[in-house]
């Protein structure tokens, strides 16, 4: 996950205020100083630091008693709105254009993730708009561009149009539009060359395919993890084509946030997706209040809950409550749920999205091994049908079967089925909250109090209460409800 080392930095900035009742002139100082080290160690930009360290500072001198915050929080509050706004304030949607196709231009140097974000972006429109892109590839100069396009097309079951190495690009734009026209693509991506870094010959190549192509969007893809160097040569791009928007890719590996912090506020132009992994599925809208909230550790309800959304089948989380309801859940929903939290990537990411949890110290020393979900698999796997449906049937002599079948010690069988039982005797209670279904199965993964087997027991977050609703939880949560009430109006 993506800027620990700054998250930790500014919340040690700001820690030192949460013992004080009244703020010294000399604290708030010593704050900023060290508010704005954290940023530059973080590869911000420097002119974007001075600037936002200003704001900063001339806002909190400026109030003392905000709605009845402490100090701490209220740095923290108004940290958090400068950063957002320093990130663009809202998340910039792609252009669309009246007509059909919208034409979408990608840039971006070598390496970059061009071609990469080419497949999650068309991939995401297909999903989302059922839209239909055609996606042109005009790199010819990496003759394995055009392979690993026409693969990802190929997996993905969206048309690839290409003519080879042996065609110039501005032709091979030409003839993928009129391809595009004649087949009613609603949506074309050009993915063009990259270079190891700017040069003449590029720039002017991509000044005519933008000519040709009239794009609607040029998005250019930036690796966030080359910090200052993404800056810069995201400032080159867009003198010369005046780019449209950015992808800031490899979010997941970049542990500083410099490019991300400082992109909006040098260029002028918005970072419109990240990606955050390998995978197809892992680009996401850029949210600058979300990253905000990520940043100084305040978590990302939002995106939990949409991952949650996204990645569970409605109909089936609504029965595993009902079975929950009536105390009826067994191993066959408990594998069903298992497998939906994997999908969901790494247990560890999960958990930072918590209000409070990113710096936990519990939680930066837990080390979710795979291999323990697997592990519980192999001793469910290895019941019968009749004990999947009814784990009272797991006397001591069928324990020891389940040891013998899955490879594991009869005390983690013993520990795993006991722990299942709390959970389905907790969960049952809990069920008659008033929770959401999306709410109920997250607290479900999360491993509530007794703890799920396989999920990890944090201490200190007895329920969501203990550790989340105090200090910089406490305000991330009234933060959150007025995110969500703002997400629920915009939509
Ligand atoms: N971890 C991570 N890897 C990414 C991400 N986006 C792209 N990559 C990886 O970065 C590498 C380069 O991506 P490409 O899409 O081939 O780069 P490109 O910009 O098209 O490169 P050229 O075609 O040579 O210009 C690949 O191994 C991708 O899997 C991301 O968001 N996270």
């Amino acid at each position: 996950m993506a800027f620990e080392g700054l998250t930790e930095r500014l919340q040690k900035a700001i820690s030192g205020l949460r013992r004080k009742g009244k703020v010294t002139d000399a604290d708030l100082r010593e704050t900023m100083r060290e508010i704005r080290l954290a940023l530059l160690e973080a590869d911000v930009n420097f002119e974007v630091v001075k600037t936002f360290i200003k704001t900063v500072r001339d806002r909190a001198a400026g109030t003392n008693i905000l709605e009845g915050l402490n100090p701490a929080q209220q740095i923290v509050k108004i940290v958090d709105e400068e950063l957002t706004k320093m990130m663009g304030e809202e998340a910039v949607p792609l252009n669309k254009s009246p007509k059909v196709p919208t034409v979408i231009m990608m840039a971006g140097l070598q390496g970059a993730g061009k071609t990469t974000t080419v497949g999650k972006l068309a991939l995401k429109l297909k999903n989302e708009q059922k839209a239909r892109p055609l996606l042109i590839a005009a790199d010819i100069y990496r003759p394995a561009a055009i392979d690993q396009l026409a693969k990802l097309g190929h997996d993905m079951e969206i048309p690839v149009f290409s003519m080879g190495t042996d065609v110039n690009p501005r032709e091979i734009v030409k003839q993928g539009l009129a391809q595009a026209a004649e087949n009613k693509n609603d949506y074309v991506f050009i993915d063009t060359a990259g270079r190891l870094q700017i040069d003449e010959l590029l720039m002017d190549e991509l000044a005519d395919i933008k000519t040709i192509a009239q794009p609607d969007e040029i998005l250019l893809v930036i690796d966030a993890m080359t910090g200052q160097n993404a800056v810069q040569t995201a400032q080159g791009f867009d003198q010369r084509l005046d780019v449209s928007g950015v992808v800031l890719t490899k979010l997941d590996g970049d542990t500083r946030g410099g490019a991300a912090l400082s992109i909006r506020a040098v260029t002028g132009k918005p970072i419109k997706f990240v990606g955050q992994g390998e995978k197809m599925t892992d680009l996401d809208v850029f949210y600058p209040d979300r990253m905000s909230s990520r940043i100084l550790g305040m978590g990302d309800m939002l995106t939990l809950i949409e991952k949650a959304q996204r990645d569970f089948d409605e109909k089936q989380a609504e029965e595993q409550m009902q079975k929950m309801k009536e105390n009826t859940f067994d191993f066959n929903d408990f594998i069903e749920q298992l497998n939906q939290v994997q999908n969901m990537g790494p247990l560890e990411d999960i958990m930072k999205m918590i209000p409070g949890m990113a710096n936990n110290p519990a939680l930066k020393n837990m080390n979710v091994d795979p291999k323990d979900l697997e592990h519980i698999k192999a001793i469910v796997f290895s019941m019968t049908p009749a004990e999947r449906e009814n784990p009272d049937l797991l006397n001591p002599s069928r324990r020891r079967r389940l040891a013998a079948g899955s490879g594991r010690p009869v005390v983690e069988v013993n520990r795993m089925i006991k722990q299942f039982m709390e959970m389905k005797k907790m969960m049952s209670g809990l069920m008659n909250g008033k929770m959401s279904p999306q709410m109920q199965n997250m607290m479900n993964m999360m491993g509530q109090g007794g703890g799920m087997p396989g999920m990890p027991n944090i201490p200190g977050m007895g329920g969501l209460g203990g550790k989340v609703a105090n200090g910089l939880g406490n305000l991330a949560m009234k933060q959150m409800a007025r995110k969500l009430k703002k997400a629920k109006k915009r939509r």
